[in-house]
């Protein structure tokens, strides 16, 4: 048995892996940690745990979980996992940290994007980009995961595979991006409330948010060179889901077959993403739930451009499915392990 703590286990990204880790077969939740529900009852916390989860919620002591457990998730707030990880960590324990800290390689990016000092940049190196599509392999041998972030996650998806191949022109990428709220975790905040998000639908974060670095980079690496494109993320009134919608100029003529070989040749063996049949354009509802992203495409010869589609749920494939996909890889485990939902509809 595999034994996992949880660091923020009390937030929605955590809560998430909490749920999916119960209905994991080969690993055991030793730890729900907490800062501000310190002794309580987790099923307190979410009643829909009652009877199910018998554990209260522990400190937020990295130290201390790491003598205790075989792998650390951090559901926390940026900054926090390397505010304390430490060689000394590393070398007893696995951490997958789900937030940002370690996704983005150069310092300087992460520090003026999120306006915060990174604490252990001696980690940045180390640490793999955990979007096992793409990294598998580095993500077998990995001490370190950088869980990517959500909207990085279903963007980088959907364009990848035709910026691989040379099919688009990387300076001409837009990416459009809606999330339901809990993308916004469980934390109290004006923006989220009911009367501010329901019958509404606003763009935040114009030309300035942060995961546009994140995407940047890990698209460069695919285009082969630096990257600048335009991210612009909207809040939607539903619980969960990510649906992102991309535009970029084809380099030349292209047919369906074409590019429909070019998903093909990267994601017809991978389990968790689906190229949809033509013309079908992914939704949020056929994903919640899931581990899966939908994706597809539509060329559009009037502009000589390609809308490149996509779709998941933010807290599974977006963060706690990511994350067990990382654990399974880490510990040699199937992929899918623990992570076969089929998505809820309606
Ligand atoms: N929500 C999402 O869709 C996604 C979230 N993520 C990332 O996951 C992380 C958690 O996000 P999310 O679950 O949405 O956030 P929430 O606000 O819902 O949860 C935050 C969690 O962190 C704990 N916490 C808060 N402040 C601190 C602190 N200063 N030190 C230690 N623990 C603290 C909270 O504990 P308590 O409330 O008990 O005090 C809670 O368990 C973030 O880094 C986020 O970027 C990544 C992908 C998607
Ligand atoms: C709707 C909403 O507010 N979404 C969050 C992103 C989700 C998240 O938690 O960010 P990471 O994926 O980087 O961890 C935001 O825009 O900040």
């Amino acid at each position: 048995m595999i034994k996992a703590g949880i660091i923020g286990a009390t937030g929605y990204a955590g809560g998430e892996l909490v749920r999916l880790l119960l209905g994991h077969k080969d690993v055991e939740i030793k730890w729900y940690g907490s800062r501000s529900y310190i002794d309580k009852k987790y099923s307190d916390v979410y009643q829909n745990m009652f009877q199910i989860v018998d554990d209260r919620c522990m400190d937020d002591n990295m130290e201390e979980l790491a003598g205790q457990v075989d792998v650390i998730f951090t559901a926390t707030p940026q900054g926090f996992c390397a505010g304390l990880v430490t060689e000394e960590i590393l070398s007893k324990v696995k951490i997958i940290d789900l937030s940002a800290d370690f996704r983005i390689k150069d310092v300087d990016i992460y520090e003026e994007w999120y306006k915060i000092e990174h604490k252990s940049p001696e980690f940045i190196g180390e640490a793999v980009y955990g979007l096992c599509e793409i990294n598998r392999e580095q993500v077998r041998g990995a001490r370190l995961i950088a869980n990517p972030g959500c909207y990085p996650t279903c963007s980088t998806l959907s364009v990848y595979p035709l910026l691989k191949e040379g099919l688009i022109d990387p300076n001409t990428i837009i990416i459009d991006a809606k999330s339901g709220t809990s993308g916004a975790g469980r934390g109290a905040k004006v923006d989220n409330l009911y009367c501010e998000v329901n019958e509404n639908i606003k763009a935040y974060g114009v030309a300035s948010h942060r995961h546009t670095p994140e995407i940047e980079e890990q698209l460069g690496y695919a285009a082969g060179q630096e990257i600048r494109l335009n991210f612009t993320p909207h809040l939607v009134p539903m619980n969960r889901g990510i649906l992102i919608t991309a535009y970029a100029s084809l380099k030349r003529e292209v047919s369906y077959e074409e590019v429909k070989a070019v998903y093909d040749k990267y994601y017809e063996k991978e389990q968790f993403v689906r190229v949809l049949e033509k013309d079908v354009c992914p939704q949020t509802k056929w994903v919640e739930g899931s581990n899966y992203v939908d994706v597809n495409f539509k060329i559009d010869p009037r502009t000589k451009r390609i809308i490149m589609m996509g779709a998941m749920d933010n807290l599974v494939k977006g963060a706690a499915g990511q994350a067990v996909q990382n654990m399974n890889l880490i510990f040699g485990l199937p992929e899918n392990e623990g992570l076969m939902q089929v998505p809820m509809f309606p």
